[in-house]
């Protein structure tokens, strides 16, 4: 039976949040040990193998493989740390108030980042901005901060009119109770038992239909502002104001000492901040935007507790600032905790989810793991810090070059007082951060693209703890990408982010490991090398298959003994995976879909990504971050929601998976042949037939675009040939090399 350890903050006072360990902890534990024994079993079979290698192909395959299954045995270690000491936790927001006084809850910053009006459309970004003002939380504590790295008056434009439609909408949804607080989400369910649901509809669709107008224009016309104070707002759009190369823009849309809603209630503040950018200083991407916000932050509010949100990611639930308040407000916690991190999850995700980008293991049951170590890593999104955590490990603080910007500074001048906007935009400003340590000491860390994920490790690494809060009804609805390209762009960006740690002087296996101990290391590590997947996948893809083709036997007869290792070991992986995945809310279609994801990844981003960075690591390339569209197109949408693979352009990423698709096919039939009508023996040539067969079934949405669709997103003809000459090129390589 799991114990449940039950904390109290005081005597006599409820609970705050409790915590139960995994059944399967024992279960895991067990069959680790087994596993592993078999798999270092066939690692050692393969080293005598080599040892034992008449001719030098036979030599070269016997290494692919051997070098192919220990990183897979490295990749398996890895995850296993994960699995030793799961925990589930459950939080009492609702006991909160009885624990702490609600005129004692911690202000609260809210950063929003955005970076791109014509990927991110600034409608997404103002539902977000309002979702989170409606929070069921002391309005006087909340202050929203809007970071657009796009530089674009069409965004502002658009959190100006927000910040009017908030006067309606914040008290309409406080007053009636409302659980959806997202107005996009909201209105597209009927309310007519709300008499007022439809005045305010009516207003939410005039702001989108105004803001859209403004989209279509590309800029913004004197006729839709109102006022000298509008017109004032835009004056920095002058005509050398790009969005690599513009002055700070800070703006208080709502101000929470003056501006009240139609209730006559006061509102939370809503500002939005565009830092100053120039093409000659780094501006780190979102990092650098958040390490901004931070300090801009800190001179107009410096609330204690700060939440990271993507302008993609809407809140779902109006009391989850309570339920990060129960760990961050619990006396035994709070010296040591650095965050809470809610997991990613994503709306509009299709039945069978194609993509694979619930990300059930990096989102969900990853982080599980992590939590009953030391805590998760951090995701980008949907994570409430403590301030101070960007200021050094928790026993040791180091101070911002400027007390305004220490964690524990107290404002004591309104929002709008000249001395703090004009602070405000100093540490806006590019040059600010020369010769300071923001980036590497202090706020969210740079050198890599997952910004995120390393950032969340350096803090575990120096000391703090993390928290995984999962709510049942999700805390934040986000967008995945609806198409393969898109999908595979993103992972291919944090395969490169991931690499960059990974061969950094902070690399989890040797800095991590100490840090934090080496499950924790290994944890991060499984992720720093995420690419490496791509080296087993490509070898699997394609080595049996070929050697099949020139009729070579690669893996032991069913009838050995090695065989029924084989197959342990394989179940083994993927079983557990699977029952993992299913018990963690997932359903079988969407882990097959899952597994499919991470072989196709295997051979496009993660192959690409490795090629980018070191590329990159030789100074011939450089990368950015390339920000994931939000955009919908209909058609697109309609073809994803019946669960169909979108490919539509010609892309390189494309070409290893058609190839792939192509020899496993061309093997497969081979063998057959082979079988049947030389009358071959299946008992050698089973292992690589049923290799080509499984790859066969996971091509299956390929050869249906290459062959049998005529929708926009099937595989361009161009790309269908030029893989076909890479097959039969591969397959000529093969004849030469392995029939002598
Ligand atoms: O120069 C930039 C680039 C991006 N962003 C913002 O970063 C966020 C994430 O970008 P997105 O294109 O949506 O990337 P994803 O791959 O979907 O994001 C995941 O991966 C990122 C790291 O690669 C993390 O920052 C995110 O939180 C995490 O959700 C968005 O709000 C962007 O507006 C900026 O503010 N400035
Ligand atoms: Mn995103």
């Amino acid at each position: 039976m799991p114990t449940t350890t039950a904390t109290t903050t005081h005597d006599g006072l409820p609970p705050l949040h409790t915590h139960k360990p995994s059944l399967r902890t024992t279960t895991n534990r067990v069959f680790v040990v087994v596993h592993f024994s078999a798999i270092l079993a066939l690692l050692y079979r393969h080293t005598l193998s080599l040892l034992h290698s008449t001719t030098l192909t036979s030599f070269f395959i016997t290494l692919t493989f051997l070098i192919s299954d220990t990183l897979l045995a490295f990749m398996y270690t890895t995850t296993q740390s994960l699995r030793m000491k799961p925990i589930y936790r459950t939080e009492f927001p609702e006991n909160l108030k009885r624990v702490v006084e609600e005129s004692d809850f911690p202000a609260l910053d809210v950063f929003i980042c955005t970076a791109d009006p014509y990927k991110e459309p600034p409608m997404n970004v103002v539902n977000t901005a309002l979702s989170v003002m409606a929070y069921d939380y002391p309005t006087e504590k909340v202050s929203v901060y809007v970071s657009d790295d796009g530089g674009s008056a069409l965004t502002l434009f658009a959190f100006m009119e927000a910040a009017k439609f908030a006067s309606h909408w914040l008290p309409f949804c406080k007053n009636n109770n409302i659980v959806e607080r997202c107005p996009e989400a909201y209105f597209e369910t009927d309310h007519s038992r709300f008499p007022e649901a439809e005045k305010i509809k009516i207003m939410y669709q005039g702001m989108k239909v105004k803001v859209n107008n403004v989209m279509e224009r590309g800029k913004v016309d004197q006729e839709y502002l109102t006022g000298e104070q509008e017109i004032q707002a835009f004056s920095k759009w002058t005509d050398g104001f790009t969005r690599q190369d513009h002055p700070v823009v800070i703006q208080v849309l709502l101000d929470h000492s003056k501006d009240r809603d139609i209730t006559g209630h006061l509102m939370s503040n809503l500002i939005y901040v565009s830092r100053e950018k120039s093409r000659t200083s780094p501006h780190h991407f979102k990092a650098g935007a958040l390490n901004a916000l931070l300090r801009v932050s800190a001179t107009m509010t410096n609330a204690p507790i700060v939440l990271t949100l993507d302008c993609d990611m809407y809140s779902n639930n109006p009391d989850t600032p309570l339920r990060a308040l129960c760990y961050l407000s619990d006396p035994k916690l709070r010296s040591k905790v650095g965050y809470v991190q809610f997991p990613q999850r994503f709306q509009g995700i299709n039945k069978t989810d194609i993509y694979a980008s619930e990300f059930m293991h990096l989102f969900i049951i990853n982080p599980w793991g992590f939590d009953g170590l030391l805590g998760p890593n951090y995701v980008g999104t949907g994570c409430f810090f403590s301030r101070r955590a960007f200021f050094g490990g928790p026993s040791e603080l180091i101070p911002p070059e400027i007390p305004q910007l220490h964690p524990n500074n107290v404002v004591d001048k309104p929002l709008q007082n000249p001395e703090v906007l004009e602070l405000a935009n100093h540490v806006a400003s590019c040059n600010y951060e020369n010769n300071s340590t923001w980036g590497h000491k202090m706020g969210v860390r740079y050198g890599s693209l997952v910004e995120d994920y390393f950032t969340g490790y350096i803090l575990l690494c120096e000391g703090w703890n993390a928290i995984f809060c999962n709510p049942e009804r999700a805390a934040f609805l986000g967008d995945a990408p609806i198409n393969l390209l898109d999908a595979l762009n993103q992972t291919k960006r944090w395969a490169v982010g991931l690499l960059e740690v990974a061969f950094s002087k902070y690399s989890p296996v040797t800095y991590g490991v100490r840090a934090m101990g080496p499950l924790m290391g290994l944890g991060f590590a499984y992720y720093a090398f995420w690419a490496f997947w791509a080296i087993p996948i490509t070898t699997y893809a394609f080595v049996p298959q070929l050697a099949l083709l020139n009729g070579i036997t690669l893996f032991p007869k069913v009838s050995d003994p090695w065989f029924l290792l084989y197959v342990f070991v394989a179940l083994g992986a993927y079983g557990e995976e699977l029952v993992d995945f299913v018990l963690s809310g997932g359903t079988f279609l969407k882990w097959w879909n899952n597994q499919r994801m991470w072989m196709i990844r295997g051979l496009s981003s993660f192959a690409f990504g490795f090629v980018e960075y070191f590329l990159k690591s030789l100074g011939i390339s450089t990368h950015g971050f390339n920000v994931t569209s939000k955009v919908l197109d209909e058609d697109q949408r309609k073809r994803y929601e019946q669960g169909m693979m979108e490919f539509g352009v010609s892309s390189p990423f494309f070409v290893p998976l058609t190839v792939a698709a192509i020899v496993n096919l061309a093997a497969f039939a081979w063998g057959h042949v082979k079988i049947f009508r030389d009358g071959g023996s299946l008992e050698g040539l089973f292992v690589q037939m049923f290799i080509a067969g499984f790859g066969i079934v996971n091509s299956v949405p390929i050869y249906e675009a290459m062959i049998s669709r005529n929708d926009k997103g099937k595989i361009p003809t161009k790309t269908s040939l030029v893989s076909t000459i890479f097959a039969f090129a591969l397959y000529a390589v093969a004849y030469v090399t392995l029939r002598n």
